[in-house]
């Protein structure tokens, strides 16, 4: 299997070399040449398997040469080994019709673990195999961070610097970034948004002096090899609620548009999927997008959903790029447009054929707080705020309702303590396995948002190319 840049001008490569590489070097982002899809045969027999075995028959048909159907059956047993429960990501029951998918199980409490605990491993599988060391760069709001640090922490040969937006995170979610000292852990606050961040990231990927010192590669989800992972939890919860015989709905509580994607090709891949619903806070400018055709950048406002606080939604260019027939030329003058004005309008191709899978819905704080409570009250469950915004798209949305509906539940209520006990009155407590977060010592710089500084600090703690 070959991956291919959305912009069309970057050389194909195959998964070892797309995810050791993160960002294409003309700017796209890398996709599989064709999407693998599955028979209706194929997905009943996934029915009783376990996580493991749904994710090695959902990734094997993406790695191509790079890894044997062992090798990658070994690195998701050590990936899902690490998740506290037994499914990794299990199914809840709200009412009737309706499912909470729980993805936060994994050592950091978040979505991002899923694809992060076997992107660690894949890193250090293919690094085994090559004389590089790699110099992640990453941009988080909150989750990635602490995630991606958790999965590469100590690991030989690689060294992060994960830049957040100072004072725009939950104290848990710094503290599970600062808090790790391993020597390869390099914290940046930068004195800006998320947006700010991605920015620098990926203008320093497309820096051709800054990025030919180094082997640079990202663990955000511009890297394919996060959203092929994600891609497994869609599939296992759809034939659970009894695909293929029928469909499914998922809504997605959305930022940069990684999640929603992988539910996008699992539907490409055969799930019968009945409608992705796109959840966004205020910011909101995937809603404008699918809703009017209008992609334009606004000002990024601070929610209590802070890990969805993004105007710039990396994956997207995805998304456009498969629905106007793959045209890379195309895509990248769309995209130059944007990053000159802030401003885009989706093609006709593109409006019509997002509307025939997606729909959205923006949701604000008191409908965020609505639905907490809603959760508490009528299932007894308490949800964390982002998942809350994907609950309440959900009750939005015109689907049949015999139609199992499914939200993704995509962080762990004590992430956001504050804001759930505001909500519902409850405050809930960390589980075991986030240890004595609050007693450890933090490290971290806070450095201006600029290329200059950002990448000075880089320079004085990264490792050359061929050094
Ligand atoms: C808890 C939580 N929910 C939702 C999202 C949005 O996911 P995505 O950026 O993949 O759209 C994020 C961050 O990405 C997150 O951390
Ligand atoms: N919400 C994210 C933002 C980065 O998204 P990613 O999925 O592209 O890594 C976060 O928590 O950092």
């Amino acid at each position: 299997m070959q991956y291919v840049s959305t912009r069309g001008r970057a050389d194909a490569l195959d998964f070892e070399g797309a995810t050791l590489a993160g960002l294409a070097s003309d700017g796209g982002l890398y996709l599989p040449e064709r999407w693998p899809t599955f028979t209706a045969e194929d997905l009943s027999a996934m029915r009783g398997l376990s996580y493991v075995e749904t994710a090695v028959r959902v990734i094997l048909p993406f790695v191509g040469d790079s890894l044997s159907e062992d090798e990658l059956r070994d690195l998701c047993t050590q990936a899902y080994g690490r998740f506290a429960h037994a499914a990794v990501t299990p199914l809840v029951q709200l009412d009737h019709g309706h499912w909470l998918l729980e993805l936060f199980h994994g050592p950091t409490l978040a979505f991002k673990d899923v694809a992060l605990q076997l992107l660690g491993l894949l890193f250090e599988k293919f690094l085994s195999r090559r004389e590089t060391h790699l110099t992640i760069i990453g941009a988080t709001s909150g989750d990635t961070g602490s995630a991606a640090i958790d999965a590469v922490a100590g690991r030989a040969g690689i060294d992060i610097f994960m830049l957040h937006p100072a004072g725009r995170v939950s104290d848990v979610q710094r503290r599970q970034m600062t808090t790790v000292l391993a020597p390869n852990v390099h914290n940046i606050a930068i004195e800006g948004s998320f947006d700010d961040a991605q920015a620098l990231v990926k203008r320093a990927f497309n820096d051709p002096d800054f990025s030919s010192r180094y082997d640079l590669s990202a663990v955000n989800s511009i890297n394919w090899a996060r959203l092929v992972a994600q891609v497994v939890y869609y599939i296992y919860a759809g034939v659970r609620l009894g695909a293929p015989d029928r469909s499914v709905a998922f809504a997605v509580p959305t930022g940069n548009f990684g999640d929603v994607f992988a539910g996008y090709v699992a539907s490409r891949m055969g799930l019968p999927i009945e409608r992705l619903v796109v959840a966004t806070n205020v910011n909101d400018i995937l809603h404008r997008a699918l809703s009017e055709g209008d992609y334009s950048q606004g000002t990024v406002v601070p929610t209590a959903t802070p890990s969805m606080d993004i105007q710039v939604s990396s994956n997207f260019e995805r998304l456009l790029f498969d629905l106007n027939g793959r045209d890379g030329a195309a895509l990248a003058e769309q995209m130059k447009g944007f990053e000159q004005t802030r401003a885009m309008r989706l093609t006709n191709a593109q409006r019509d054929g997002a509307a025939a899978l997606f729909s959205s819905a923006r949701i604000d704080a008191d409908g965020m707080s609505r639905a907490m409570r809603w959760a508490y009250d009528a299932a007894g469950q308490i949800i964390d705020p982002h998942s809350a915004i994907g609950l309440a798209a959900a009750h939005t949305a015109a689907v049949d309702p015999s139609v199992p509906m499914v939200t993704l539940a995509t962080a762990h209520p004590a992430k956001f303590r504050d804001a759930v006990e505001r909500a519902t009155g409850v405050r809930p407590g960390l589980p075991s396995r986030t240890g004595d977060l609050f007693g450890r010592e933090e490290r971290y710089v806070t450095l201006p948002a600029t290329f200059e500084a950002v990448t000075y600090y880089i320079a004085g703690h990264a490792v050359k190319r061929g050094s």
